[in-house]
């Protein structure tokens, strides 16, 4: 989206990054901090990450939906060490994103994180087997051959695709090469795997395998995996959903297994609103349209929660019910 007069300047928001304490997702694996990604395209001002913050600790499985444009590439290519933010503060691990030499990025992108992108020719060199693939970056890193072949062996067969190791991608199924993807990702024992609209290419089938897989090695290895994707299916796949709408998170859907008391297991999603820093919510989309909420709202501090409602004359609005409650 273009710029705006009433968006804050370049200015205003580096201001405001550097004003935080230092101590935001400090336990966090990979922490977000008013993150602002600005492109100059032919004269005009994006601002394709508007002060985002995202944290994710270790272990997680999280995947973050948004519709195009939303910012969800630009957050990624950050995440990866590809590009550098315009302001705001990105850590993974150790690594501090926007402190890194052009010798450290090379560094990062090797030991710290893995990628899948959507396209597979991005992922897998065309004329090497799959199991060649998944040899590679482990080479290149100075692996002795022995452990080589024997993790090349594991990954492959913890996704499923221990079959296809003396196939070349162009024998293999879109899904089938997604999954050798995600083994080379994994090749070098990354801590995170991003993962780029890993299914985008695949039909739905086809696309529960890859997830079944990102999944798979989430709990097998305890490898981090944020998986990016305009696709809102995904959610029912992993455990919390961040959707970022306009450069910045805006709502998470977190989902929990709950046993009943005959024994019988079931999932809970309940969806949050995302409070920023700055103390700004996004209220969702079909919230605003059910209570035609536009323009100024009424807002009041209860004993235990805030309640927000139309503006509209007083004899209207005499209580509040729950469902007007922001959480
Ligand atoms: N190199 C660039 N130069 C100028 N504008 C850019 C550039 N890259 C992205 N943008 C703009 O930044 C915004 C966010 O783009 P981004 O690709 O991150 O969104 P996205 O959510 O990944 O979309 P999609 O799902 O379509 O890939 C968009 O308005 C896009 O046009």
């Amino acid at each position: 989206m273009t710029t705006k007069l009433d968006e804050p300047t370049l200015g205003a928001l580096e201001e405001r990054a550097l004003r935080r304490p230092g101590t935001f997702g400090e336990h966090a694996l990979v922490a977000c901090d008013s993150l602002v990604r600005i492109y100059q395209s032919e004269g005009i001002e994006v601002q394709a990450l508007q002060g985002l913050d995202l944290l994710v600790d270790a272990g997680e499985l999280v995947a973050i939906v948004g519709a195009s444009g939303s910012g969800k590439s630009t957050l990624l290519a950050v995440l990866s060490g590809l590009d550098a933010p315009t302001a705001g503060r990105v850590r993974v691990g150790d690594w501090d994103l926007m402190a890194m030499s052009a010798r450290q990025r090379v560094d990062y992108r090797r030991s710290m994180v893995g990628f899948v992108w959507q396209q597979t020719a991005r992922n897998l060199v065309p004329y090497l087997t799959a199991a060649e693939n998944v040899d590679l970056p482990m080479a290149l890193a100075g692996v002795r051959r022995k452990e080589r072949a024997t993790r090349t062996a594991d990954l492959l067969a913890m996704l499923g695709v221990a079959s296809c190791a003396d196939r070349r991608p162009g024998q293999l199924s879109g899904g089938q090469q997604q999954r050798v993807a995600i083994a080379v990702g994994l090749a070098n024992r990354p801590q995170v795997l991003f993962a780029d609209e890993p299914t985008g290419e695949l039909d739905t089938a086809t696309s529960a395998d890859v997830l079944d897989g990102l999944r798979t090695i989430n709990r097998e290895l305890g490898t981090t995996v944020v998986v990016v994707t305009h696709d809102a299916g995904v959610s029912e796949h992993v455990q919390r959903t961040v959707a970022i709408r306009d450069g910045r998170t805006s709502s998470e859907v977190v989902r929990t297994t709950r046993t009943h008391e005959d024994g019988t297991e079931h999932t809970v999603a309940e969806e949050f609103a995302v409070l920023d820093r700055a103390g700004r919510v996004q209220l969702p989309q079909e919230y605003r349209e059910t209570l035609d909420l536009v323009g100024r709202v009424r807002l009041a501090l209860e004993d235990s929660h805030i309640s927000l409602w139309p503006d509209r004359p007083r004899a209207a609005t005499p209580t509040v019910p729950d469902e007007e409650t922001t959480r």
